[in-house]
């Protein structure tokens, strides 16, 4: 089946907007998800929970918004879901099953979990999160790939991220299968969200619709 958003059979997020022109960009590629850093000042990319919510504001209806969170509060990831300021919540940081438990008991919300893949082994422990979504990454925005040796079988909905751009998403997407790329590095020129390569990483998603 297509998804509505690009017309492709994969899903594709584009993440670390900051600028008010990044949400342009976004509004004419029309990805599935956009994503936000939220309060994590070691990343040029994070904005507060009130950017966050200015941003979003001008955010496209279907583009979902996802906040990006390190080991931030509970209590304040559950209010931007709650408050609808985000749909998605993205746990990029040490957040255990534990947390998890706890910000269930705060929000409905839907929750993805990043884990950092250094093995086999790490992949199979993702597997076994209680989040709704796995995303499988080579660190937090490094810009780099990890080694997709080693995953294997993933019977559930996961997310590739780490060193993605529009020239390896197909690539990536045939060989792995995931049910949605994440893009964040591969589509910045000079550290700063680039129109022209948001535009290609959407065109390519729509190019394979069918094909995978
Ligand atoms: O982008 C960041 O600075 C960042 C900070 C903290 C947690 C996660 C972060 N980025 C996420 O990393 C992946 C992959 O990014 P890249 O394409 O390799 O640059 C993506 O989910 C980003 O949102």
């Amino acid at each position: 089946m297509c998804d509505k958003n690009t017309g492709a059979a994969v899903r594709l997020k584009i993440c670390g907007l900051s600028r008010p022109c990044d949400i342009d960009y976004v509004n004419e590629a029309h990805p599935d998800f956009a994503g936000f850093v939220v309060n994590y000042p070691k990343s040029r990319r994070s904005v507060t929970p009130q950017q966050l919510a200015q941003l979003r504001a001008h955010l496209d209806e279907g583009v979902l918004p996802v906040g990006v969170f390190v080991n931030e509060a509970p209590e304040l990831v559950a209010k931007l879901l709650n408050d609808g300021i985000i749909s998605l919540a993205q746990l990029h940081g040490d957040e255990d099953e534990n947390y998890l438990k706890r910000l269930r008991t705060l929000t409905d919300g839907r929750l993805i979990q990043a884990f950092t893949i250094r093995s086999e082994k790490d992949a199979k422990l993702a597997m076994q999160s209680t989040a709704d979504y796995i995303l499988l990454d080579n660190g937090k925005g490094t810009g780099e790939r990890f080694d997709w040796r080693f995953i294997r079988e993933i019977s559930r909905p996961w997310i590739l991220a780490g060193g993605l751009t529009p020239e390896n998403i197909r690539q990536a997407a045939e060989s792995l299968r995931p049910w949605a790329l994440d893009l964040s590095s591969g589509v910045e020129t000079d550290g700063y969200k680039d129109r022209a390569k948001i535009l290609a990483a959407a065109a390519a998603i729509r190019n394979m619709a069918g094909i995978i």
